[in-house]
């Protein structure tokens, strides 16, 4: 089955493996075929800022260290980030609307100096069901509070979120098809969680309007990551 570039384009693999080498293997066997590689900080703490430009060497990268802190620091540590020049680069929406909105003037900054990072705010991790969000003490529904975060993130300008593909469709209905859904959290059917809480499969999260799949064990863990990649495009194929 021939894969459509558009749908393989919206899956990004996230390369949560501790060394440059296991990394840049991945990265060989599944270059072309996906549309981005993840980041995040089990990689980026091991290899450091340099190493993400070996992975764009592969394909483009989303580098998800989700900043959080007083606006000043983020800000600051963006600066330091933006020569990578990422295509997606993650902040905490619960750092608030004063750090929002200064790491958006240091990503519009870059852009105006030709650069492409597009800056996406976390609303509520997928890990989170509504037992942890009562233990953390909210009693709001996790969906709620992650529509609530992506309307703050668009108005403090974010170019879109990180959320559930559960939550795709009312983020998309609230703040516009040009704010992005990027959606981690996905299982293809009979596929254990893991912890992740709010699971969606590959076909479902197309269906409910996400821009981006974020997955990472399905693949990186298979004995043969690039099939399994494969079945993920199937399926979200049939969206
Ligand atoms: O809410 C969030 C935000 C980020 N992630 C990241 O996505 C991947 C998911 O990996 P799996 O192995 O497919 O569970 C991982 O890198 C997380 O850091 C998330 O899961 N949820």
């Amino acid at each position: 089955m021939t894969i459509d570039p558009s749908v393989a384009a919206k899956l990004v693999v996230a390369l949560d493996v501790p060394s440059a080498g296991e990394a840049l293997d991945l990265a060989a066997k599944l270059k072309g075929r996906v549309g981005m590689f993840k980041v995040g900080l089990e990689l980026f703490c091991a290899e450091g800022p340099a190493f993400v430009r070996e992975v764009q060497k592969a394909g483009p990268v989303f580098l998800d260290l989700k900043l959080h802190d007083i606006p000043n620091t983020v800000a600051r540590a963006l600066e330091a980030l933006l020569p990578l020049d990422p295509s997606l680069l993650t902040i905490h929406t619960q750092g608030g609307p004063a750090m929002m909105e200064a790491a958006a003037e240091a990503v519009r900054a870059h852009r105006q100096r030709g650069g492409r990072t597009r800056l996406l705010g976390v609303t509520i991790l997928t890990s989170l069901g509504p037992e942890a969000l009562a233990r953390l003490g909210s009693t709001a529904e996790p969906g709620d509070l992650a529509l609530h975060l992506a309307r703050l993130a668009k108005d403090c300008g974010c170019d879109g979120v990180v959320c559930s593909a559960r939550e795709a469709a009312a983020v998309r209905a609230a703040c516009g098809e040009a704010f992005h859904r990027l959606t981690p959290g996905i299982r293809p059917g009979g596929v254990a969680a893991q912890d992740q809480a709010r699971v969606v499969t590959p076909a479902q999260a197309l269906r409910e309007g996400a821009t981006w799949l974020v997955v990472g064990r399905p693949i990186t863990q298979a004995p043969d990551p690039a099939a399994a990649a494969d079945a993920i495009l199937r399926d979200m194929a049939t969206a």
